[in-house]
């Protein structure tokens, strides 16, 4: 009998114990002025886009301004000391939110615990190559630093691939780290989003808050379809298709298609080095989107894994339309798609498809 009161007691006091714990975490949550930092590993971060998009991340520019930040650089053995550089410029930027810096060329140190991962990391296509020309080196990459990923990083990890080709190097990465929900792995075709809005603008002499919903359809490759038939502009009348008020679809349908696809070739061919600025910035707002929302009526780009949906083969990394809400991406359904999208939308994918068997031929 005694013992049954003593355990009632027992059992009461531990009670009480967790009550107040948790009452205690409850009222911390709301005194702290703090968030908790996020830990952010960017691969790669020696090179053109790590060196662009670092202090982008510093600033706030991808997680928000009240987002303190750990980062996490990696690279390989010949770069360390660019990589230190690296690592000293951001001590000496004092960025207030950034609250550590880990600059490594081991990838477990890397990845360890983080919560985004920025995959940039890889051998990039020169001048007069395709970017398929790349593939058997990053293949490899992909497949190891999957594994780094899958043992190492947070288990809620969001993974974006910069690296080409970049869908492909996403697939790899996937397959090679099962344990990572499918829905947390991601490749970035943002840039090309932002391309093609950029043409838009600078056609229609808009304004980018003013214009939406242009689609990339399918791989980050000169296959890629940039699509406008559901894109709109705000003008002072109303919203208005993008086709009706370029009214050129000899335009829309040709040379603004080849300007989009080939826009990655034309920078590395004036600048001897890859679109770096803008592919950081565009990895920014992939990330940002991702994390914190779409806003309302407004849907982005994003390599993700198809489910079947608008017929695209089921398990290819494919860009489709997007909206985001409390960290999830969703495919915008529904569309109507004409003869020509579909025939552009299936002409990439078959890409795809190809790429895929081409990785695993380099793998074996
Ligand atoms: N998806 C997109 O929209 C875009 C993709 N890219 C791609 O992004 C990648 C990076 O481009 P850049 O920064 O201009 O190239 P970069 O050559 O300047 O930098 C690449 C960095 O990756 C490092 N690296 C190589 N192997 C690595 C490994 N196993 N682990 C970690 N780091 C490794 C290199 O040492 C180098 O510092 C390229 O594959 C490029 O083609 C570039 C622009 C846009
Ligand atoms: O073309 C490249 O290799 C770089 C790239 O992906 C782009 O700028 O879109």
């Amino acid at each position: 009998m005694e013992n049954v009161e003593w355990l009632q007691k027992g059992l009461v006091v531990l009670l009480s114990i967790a009550f107040f714990w948790k009452l205690i975490r409850y009222m911390w949550s709301f005194l702290k002025t703090e968030k908790d930092p996020v830990r952010v590993l960017v691969t790669g971060a020696a090179g053109q886009i790590g060196y662009a998009i670092v202090p982008m991340i510093a600033r706030g520019v991808m997680l928000g301004l009240d987002q303190p930040v750990i980062l996490h650089l990696l690279d390989i053995e010949p770069a360390a000391e660019a990589l230190n550089g690296v690592k000293m410029e951001l001590i000496d930027a004092a960025f207030p939110l950034l609250k550590g810096v880990v600059a490594t060329t081991d990838v477990v140190e890397a990845c360890k615990d983080v919560n985004i991962a920025i995959m940039v990391g890889g051998f990039p296509r020169k001048e007069g190559m395709e970017r398929k020309d790349v593939m058997s080196k990053n293949v490899s990459i992909y497949k190891a630093q999957a594994a780094a990923l899958e043992q190492h990083a947070a288990a809620d990890c969001k993974v974006l691939v910069v690296a080409n080709p970049a869908n492909t190097n996403a697939l790899v990465l996937k397959e090679f780290a099962p344990s990572i929900p499918e829905k947390n792995i991601t490749c970035l075709t943002r840039l090309d989003h932002n391309r093609a809005l950029g043409q838009i603008l600078e056609r229609l002499n808009a304004h980018v808050s003013d214009v939406k919903n242009v689609i990339i359809w399918g791989n980050h490759s000169s296959t890629q379809y940039p699509d406008v038939n559901h894109a709109t502009v705000t003008t002072s009348s109303g919203g208005k298709l993008v086709r009706e008020l370029v009214a050129d679809d000899n335009w829309l349908n040709t040379d603004f298609i080849a300007t989009v696809q080939q826009r990655g070739a034309a920078i590395i061919k004036a600048r001897k080095l890859s679109s770096a600025l803008s592919a950081a910035s565009a990895a920014c707002d992939h990330i940002r989107d991702w994390v914190l929302g779409t806003p309302k009526g407004t849907w982005v780009s994003m390599g993700v894994y198809s489910d079947g949906s608008y017929g695209i083969q089921p398990g290819l990394i494919y860009s489709f339309p997007v909206t985001c809400e409390k960290g999830q991406w969703s495919i915008v359904q529904g569309l109507k798609i004409d003869e020509f999208s579909r025939k552009k939308m299936d002409a990439t994918a078959n890409e795809l498809i190809e790429e895929k068997s081409l990785a695993y031929s380099c793998l074996n």
